[in-house]
């Protein structure tokens, strides 16, 4: 892949996170998707933008949106590259006004992603990551800097947690862990803060979808991180369903991360 395409993208993320913004901050007005989740005009002038440069870009590369139709979530199965994008994750604390939303795209080939793209509207601050390439970020202003993961230090854990849909267990944890400290926020950003070595620990036992995660997983791994479901396995894509089993994702392999989940 050439870093001419890797631009292209990061600067696709960026305009889409610019559609996003005029609808920020203010009184939003929220659909209600088929599976009761949030849709908003943000979600939608995201979800066009991108699959509109994305087509331009790469033309024989397919792209699946969190917005696309079910046919198409179905049909992607026959694909063996494509654009999995989410244009607004975070909706909820979009709606909030709470800025902690992000625009995804990843790169899929076969059964993982190949690049990833974040990008975070509000402070303008972009992530991308590519296997072997390494991970970076760019803020505003400022050159691109390359990323690392941190070894954890089990003594001062910074543990990441969902806002909306962290669950009872991972409650429980970020009440028994009092060695550690915690951030709980909106989106892919939990998996940036362990890619940039801010935090050690974002463990998921909610449902999420590929397009939640494939982008940002992208930027841990290349930061030397990795996504896993309690098994041990890596996080895969494409798969028949398009929800994620519970992962654990880390910046550091040697901690015994579930059994810290479990208490043992
Ligand atoms: N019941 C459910 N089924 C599938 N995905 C869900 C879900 N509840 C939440 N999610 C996913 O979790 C994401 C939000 O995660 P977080 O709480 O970490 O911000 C949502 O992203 P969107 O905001 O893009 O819809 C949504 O895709
Ligand atoms: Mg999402």
């Amino acid at each position: 892949m050439d870093e001419a395409l890797v631009s292209a993208v990061c600067e696709v993320a960026r305009e889409a996170g610019r559609a996003t913004l005029p609808f920020h901050g203010g009184a939003v007005s929220v659909e209600r998707k088929g599976d009761d989740s949030p849709l908003t005009a943000a979600d939608k002038a995201s979800h066009a933008l991108i699959l509109d440069a994305l087509r331009r870009l790469t033309p024989d590369i397919p792209v699946l949106s969190e917005e696309s139709s079910e046919k198409e979530v179905a049909g992607r199965r026959s694909w063996s590259t494509f654009w999995l994008v989410d244009p607004l994750d975070g909706t909820k604390e979009f709606i909030k006004g709470s800025g902690e939303f992000t625009v995804n795209i990843a790169l899929i080939s076969g059964s993982g992603p190949v690049l990833g793209v974040v990008h975070v509207p509000v402070t303008g601050v972009t992530y991308w990551g590519r296997p072997g390439a390494g991970a970076f970020v760019a803020r505003p202003g400022q050159a691109p800097e390359a990323i690392r993961t941190r070894p954890a230090n089990l003594e001062r854990l910074v543990i990441v947690a969902s806002k909306d849909h962290a669950g009872p267990q991972v409650e429980a944890l970020l009440k028994r862990l009092t060695t550690a400290s915690t951030a709980t926020l909106g989106s892919s950003l939990k998996f940036c803060l362990i890619a940039e070595g801010k935090a050690d620990f974002y463990p998921r036992l909610q449902p999420t979808c590929e397009w939640d995660t494939g982008a940002a997983q992208c930027v841990l791994e290349a930061a030397g991180g990795a996504v896993t479901d309690l098994a041990g396995h890596r996080l895969v894509y494409n798969k028949e369903q398009i929800l994620n089993p519970s992962f654990l994702a880390f910046g550091d392999s040697r901690p015994d991360w579930l059994a810290l989940l479990e208490g043992r």
